[in-house]
């Protein structure tokens, strides 16, 4: 039932216009490729897709610049290339990482949740709610490799992921830091936050909306891993080959064994969800924040 719910988001998605000019990105074999062994990347204007058949792993590449903001286009190509991959039995596992340098994901995009209509707000969410469970409950091995900053949306993202690998660097600060923009991190935020740190830590990092630096994020274990930013990508594949040599079905069980209830609440709890985010997004309080944000954000170039 609820995957069939999934799948109608999915295929509206697929159905819309834009969706269905999801072009293939100019085909590349050869090592760059992946494996080199003649397999193309695909994939469509903002997601590319590196295949390597021959390690049954694909690297997925956000490029949806300048920062990879969380778009409704963007959501929609990234379960595209998703569904894709986990429908071909070649691939066991992706790496997940940023084709944008400097930024891994600036987090949910600001753009769609400011001065829209309710019913454009229905449908973002919608989006967000699908990219999480789908991304969450892959039968994949999900791996991100975090090559820049990580607010967020985006440090939600690379939460739902199996390992996560992070970029030593000062800079690539990550966290769930609504808070900060004047907004709450919705329960299924703060679940995969709880189930990844623990109860206490994510009280502390979501009420104060802390953007982890490296070595704090892996002190607090929202990061596996930080590593010298030249080997962030070899490390994931290091890693990829270490969790892939687990039995795939003892290692997809016990995944759904852990992260199902948590899946499950916000599957029965859905479009309450959407409810209440369209209620809070609406509200001219939440509005002026959101604005005054985005107008900071921009004025910083000044
Ligand atoms: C009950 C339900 C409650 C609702 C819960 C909703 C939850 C929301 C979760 C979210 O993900 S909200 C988004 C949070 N994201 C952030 O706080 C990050 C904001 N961005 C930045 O801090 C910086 O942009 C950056 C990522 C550190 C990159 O810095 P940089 O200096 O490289 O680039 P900028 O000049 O700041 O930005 C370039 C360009 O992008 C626009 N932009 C940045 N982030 C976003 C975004 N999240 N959405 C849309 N647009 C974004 C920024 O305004 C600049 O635009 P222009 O000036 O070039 O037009």
């Amino acid at each position: 039932m609820a995957l069939a719910v999934g799948m109608r988001v999915l295929t509206r998605a697929l159905l819309r216009p834009w969706a269905r000019g999801l072009r293939v990105a100019p085909g590349r074999t050869g090592p760059a490729a992946g494996g080199g062994d003649g397999m193309r990347c695909f994939g469509s204007p903002r997601v590319l897709v590196e295949p390597d058949p021959a390690a049954g792993v694909a690297v997925v590449k956000m490029r949806n610049p300048p920062v990879n903001s969380l778009s409704l286009e963007f959501l929609t190509e990234l379960l595209i290339s998703l569904e894709k991959l986990e429908n071909d039995k070649t691939f066991h596992g992706i790496i997940l990482t940023s084709d944008c340098p400097g930024i891994f994901s600036a987090g949910l995009d600001l753009t769609e949740m400011c001065g829209r209509k309710p019913e454009h707000y229905v449908e973002y969410w919608k989006a967000v709610q699908e990219t999480w469970l789908r991304f969450y409950l892959s039968n994949l091995v999900v791996i991100a490799a975090i090559n820049g900053v990580s607010p967020a949306g985006g440090c939600l993202l690379s939460l739902t992921c199996d390992y996560r690998v992070l970029a030593n660097n000062p800079k690539y600060t990550i966290g769930l830091n609504e808070t900060l923009l004047g907004i709450v991190a919705p329960f299924w935020f703060k679940d995969t936050m709880v189930n990844t740190i623990g109860h206490r830590a994510t009280e502390r990092a979501l009420q104060l909306g802390l953007l982890f630096p490296p070595a704090e994020a892996l002190r607090v274990g929202v990061v596996d891993q930080v590593v010298p930013e030249d080997q962030v990508q070899s490390t994931a594949r290091s890693v990829m080959a270490q969790w892939l040599a687990i039995p795939d079905h003892a290692r997809q069980l016990t995944k759904t064994l852990m992260r199902k209830p948590t899946a499950d609440r916000l599957l029965t709890e859905r479009d309450a969800d959407i409810q209440t985010f369209v209620r809070f997004i609406c509200r001219d309080s939440v509005q002026k924040s959101l604005h005054a944000y985005l107008e900071k954000l921009k004025q910083k170039k000044g």
